[in-house]
């Protein structure tokens, strides 16, 4: 089958571990475009598409604006985060272009077809967040291996080299013990403290190491996180009535060994199998010498983030982990355990992989034999999923409808062409009471949350909107009567370009819902179901929408479509 044209996009470029999976690729192109890369392998195929590669972030609007992904019949998504995927959807149900959404872990896959408003969408089922662990456990009474990696790498290595970590600083009432609570805030707030006085000693210490560098800094940060930083711990009794206590370190025994090293300049060489579990000495060898490096770093790097493929960080975190988990009594991990936990990895397996990619190709034949019909490809098309039944490898299922609750099904919307540069927040306010017919006012604010407009908020009302948004942002629009609709409207920056704000799209299951609640006598509404894509468009001729600056009709077609809990706005 002929595709036309198919797009290639990611952001990454290839590294070793992908090699072992990712068959397009040859140790020659480690550091090169994933999506360059696999394009130039396959290009010579017997094939009659033809292929583009993008090297970018699928979330940058100004590589990938809005009519980027309206060029499309079709989006695949084989992402691995939720962030990428939630943003795609979003973007599909604004665009309704279908995507068909996969994605593996381990053995385990599946594909979902989507049909904006037709069938779920990816944010239709809650997904399960990463495993979060409480502050204080992380903070102060660790007692597993992974807590004390993710102190590490969340908490640790943020502060001293990268931006700083506000979210491991706990703030009252987020332990079930009132004491605890008071007790553990103090301490964590000192902690922070002392910690950013140490970050002022990188900093000065990676202007200052020449040719006979000073390393007391490293001797002063060992003292105080393995060993004052648990004293202090320790004094706070009300933590280990139930809990074995830790033992800090004590460095004396081994600081010897380590002058030594530094010293002889043999530091910089210690080097750990990452295989094997280390001794106390080697840790403290590993971290000294990872401080080192990565405060050089910082001459040239402004922040460094925790990579798990970053040497460095790598040996950073994990020697940090290892010394407390040895202050606190917990099992030892080797680096290349310790890269699986910060890493969050799960072993991806190719098999699974390419079932699901070809699962996700076979599924995309509905809709395009069906003459790009979604309604059919939507009744045809299953979801394909693993199966956890022996002999059974993947399962189907008919594709849902759109769950009424979901945040993203469930909204009102349309993308607003206009010049984010010249278009006042004033004059934008203006048109949309009159474009949608509010009786009184608005209340405008971004997708975070944060309020640009309200009535007794006028502050930005003579400022152009780029002060606020960029190209791609969605804003959230309310009436101030609460009679019409919260409505969502995405931002397409065109530069000189008259202000256009689009006819609102409306979940046919809401439009259904409403006819059911209001039988026959709201006829201030004036919707139509069943044009090509299933959308409910409000019907051109009658609706008010449609005429643009026209205020020949007092009644709004989003009037009453009112759903809660969608917008909060202070
Ligand atoms: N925002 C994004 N824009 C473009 N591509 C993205 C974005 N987020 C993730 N990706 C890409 O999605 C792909 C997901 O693929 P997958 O998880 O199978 O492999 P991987 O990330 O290469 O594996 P590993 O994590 O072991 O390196 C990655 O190539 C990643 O670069
Ligand atoms: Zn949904």
């Amino acid at each position: 089958m002929n595709y036309g044209e198919i797009h290639v996009l990611d952001l990454d470029t290839i590294d070793l571990s992908n090699l072992n999976r990712q068959f397009l690729f040859r140790q020659k192109d480690i550091k090169a475009s994933k999506a360059l890369t696999a394009v130039k392998a396959v290009q010579h195929m017997n094939h009659a598409s033809k292929l583009v590669a993008h090297h970018g972030n699928i979330m940058d609007t100004k590589q990938f604006p809005l009519s980027f992904f309206q060029g499309f019949d079709m989006i695949f998504n084989a992402l691995d985060n939720l962030e990428a995927r939630m943003y795609v959807n979003k973007v599909c149900l604004f665009t309704k272009v279908p995507l068909m959404e996969s994605g593996t872990t381990g053995l385990q896959g599946q594909v979902q077809p989507i049909y904006p408003y037709l069938t779920e969408c990816f944010a239709c089922v809650p997904k399960s967040t990463p495993k979060a662990f409480p502050v204080c456990t992380i903070r102060s009474t660790p007692s597993k291996p992974v807590h004390c990696v993710t102190w590490a790498k969340n908490f640790l290595f943020p502060q001293l080299f990268g931006p700083g970590s506000s979210d491991l600083i706990p703030t009252k009432g987020q332990n079930e013990d009132d004491d605890e609570d008071d007790d553990e805030t103090k301490n964590s707030l000192q902690e922070a403290n002392e910690l950013i006085e140490l970050k002022f000693s990188i900093v000065r210490a990676a202007e200052d190491l020449g040719d006979s560098p000073d390393y007391s800094f490293v001797d002063s940060i060992i003292t105080k996180i393995f060993t004052e930083d648990i004293l202090r711990l320790l004094r706070m009794e009300n933590l280990w009535t139930s809990r074995s206590k830790p033992t800090p370190l004590n460095y004396s025994e081994y600081s010897l060994v380590i002058k030594n090293l530094e010293d002889s300049g043999l530091i910089e060489d210690v080097k750990l199998s990452d295989q094997k579990i280390g001794s106390i000495l080697e840790n403290l060898q590993t971290f000294v010498k990872s401080t080192i490096r990565l405060t050089k770093r910082l001459r040239l790097e402004k922040e460094i983030y925790f990579d798990k493929d970053d040497q460095d960080a790598l040996e950073f975190v994990s020697s940090s982990s290892n010394l407390r988990s040895y202050i606190f009594d917990i099992p030892l991990k080797t680096e290349f355990e310790v890269k699986q936990i910060a890493g969050n990895i799960i072993p991806a397996v190719a098999t699974t992989n390419a079932i699901m990619a070809g699962f996700s190709a076979l599924s995309s034949i509905h809709y395009f034999i069906s003459g790009k019909n979604s309604h059919v490809a939507a009744e045809a098309s299953r979801m394909v999923y693993d199966s956890s039944v022996p002999e059974r490898f993947v399962n189907t299922s008919k594709l849902a409808e759109p769950n009424k609750n979901c945040k993203q099904c469930s909204i009102v919307r349309g993308i607003a062409n206009l010049d984010i540069g010249t278009l006042t927040l004033s004059k934008f306010r203006q048109q949309l009471i009159e474009k949608y017919h509010y009786e009184d006012d608005v209340a405008i604010a971004t997708s975070d949350s944060r309020l640009l407009y309200d009535f007794d908020f006028e502050d930005n009302l003579e400022r152009p909107l780029k002060d606020f948004i960029r190209d791609g942002d969605v804003l959230l629009v309310s009436d101030s009567e609460e009679i019409l609709d919260h409505i969502e409207l995405l931002i397409s920056d065109h530069e000189g370009e008259e202000i256009r704000l689009p006819d609102l799209t409306i979940p046919p299951f809401r439009e259904q819902q409403e006819e059911e609640e209001e039988g026959e006598e709201d006829d201030e509404i004036v919707a139509e179901l069943g044009n090509s894509d299933g959308i409910v468009i409000l019907d051109e001729e009658e609706n008010p929408l449609k005429r643009s600056n026209e205020e020949t009709d007092e009644s709004s077609p989003i009037k009453k479509r009112k759903i809660d809990n969608l917008v909060v706005l202070d």
